[in-house]
């Protein structure tokens, strides 16, 4: 694994020796990695490397699955999220999770983002109404919606929904956003908004993303991990691990050697 020197800030997240289980099967083997404050890692690998899997290990989804579970070190600013005393509600407020599949909920597109404040806050109608314009304008879908907030969520297109997806996420003010595949379902004229969010949301937020599509994680992300069969092959900054990879099988895979 190759380190990157640009490391000397501490961390947001610091992942050790973290091995995680479906039941007897082992789907991560001892992968020790450090999410950076205020950057974009990718995580790229061939189908069934691990690489959702380790993104749902940030903030415990997997603990809504029986028979599912995680060993070993996941500091989350000072504090072991795989510890049981762990409150992964609020973890899962703080780093929150955009799915492949844009998945609003069947309410009003207002609803959609004061639904998640509601959970943790509970603020008078005009600083919900402030806070859902804000979480839309975030996610550059206000100026495409503010005329129909009332209307389903579902009524979007499915690049909308993304972004409506995205918004819920960040109306809840979370510290890292976790997105795996976000524009795997969407055109390119979607992809590219939601490309050029992520490049935006940055500014304020730590971002791991999960992509298939190499130039998506050469133009969006900061650091780059190489996965495969359920370890870390290589971790860096993402021009060196593009243009200059210490390990053969990185650079077969982003060269389309891979298999
Ligand atoms: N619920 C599950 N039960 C058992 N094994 C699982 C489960 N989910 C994933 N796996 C296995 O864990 C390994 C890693 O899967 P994971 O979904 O993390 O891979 P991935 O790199 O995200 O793949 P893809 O790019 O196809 O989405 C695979 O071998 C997969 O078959």
């Amino acid at each position: 694994m190759t380190n990157s020197n640009s490391a000397d800030k501490k961390p947001t997240i610091a992942i050790s020796n973290l091995n995680f289980f479906y039941g007897a099967f082992q789907g991560l083997k001892d992968i020790n990695l450090n999410i950076h404050e205020k950057k974009v890692t990718a995580f790229i690998g061939p189908s069934g490397c691990g690489k959702s899997t380790l993104l749902r290990t940030l903030n415990r989804m997997y603990d809504l699955y029986p028979g599912q579970r995680a060993e070993g070190t996941i500091m989350y600013r000072d504090k072991n999220i795989l510890e049981p005393g762990q409150d992964v509600n609020m973890l899962r407020a703080k780093v929150g999770m955009v799915f492949q599949k844009p998945t609003p909920f069947p309410m009003s597109i207002y609803d959609n983002i004061a639904f998640g404040v509601r959970l943790y806050e509970n603020l008078p109608k005009g600083e919900m109404d402030e806070r859902v314009e804000w979480a839309l304008n975030k996610a550059a879908l206000w100026g495409e919606v503010k005329d129909k907030l009332n209307k389903s969520g579902l009524s979007l297109s499915g690049g909308q929904q993304q972004r409506l997806c995205i918004a819920r996420g960040v109306a809840v003010k979370p510290d890292v956003l976790l997105l795996d595949e976000p524009t795997s379902a969407l055109d390119p004229i979607s992809t590219a908004k939601i490309e050029e969010l992520i490049s935006e949301l940055k500014g304020e937020y730590t971002i791991t993303i999960v992509t298939h599509n190499m130039q998506q994680a050469a133009r969006c992300s900061d650091f780059t991990a190489y996965m495969y069969l359920g370890e870390l092959v290589e971790f860096g900054e993402t021009d060196q691990i593009f243009v200059n990879p210490s390990r053969k099988e990185t650079q077969d895979y982003i060269t389309g050697r891979f298999g």
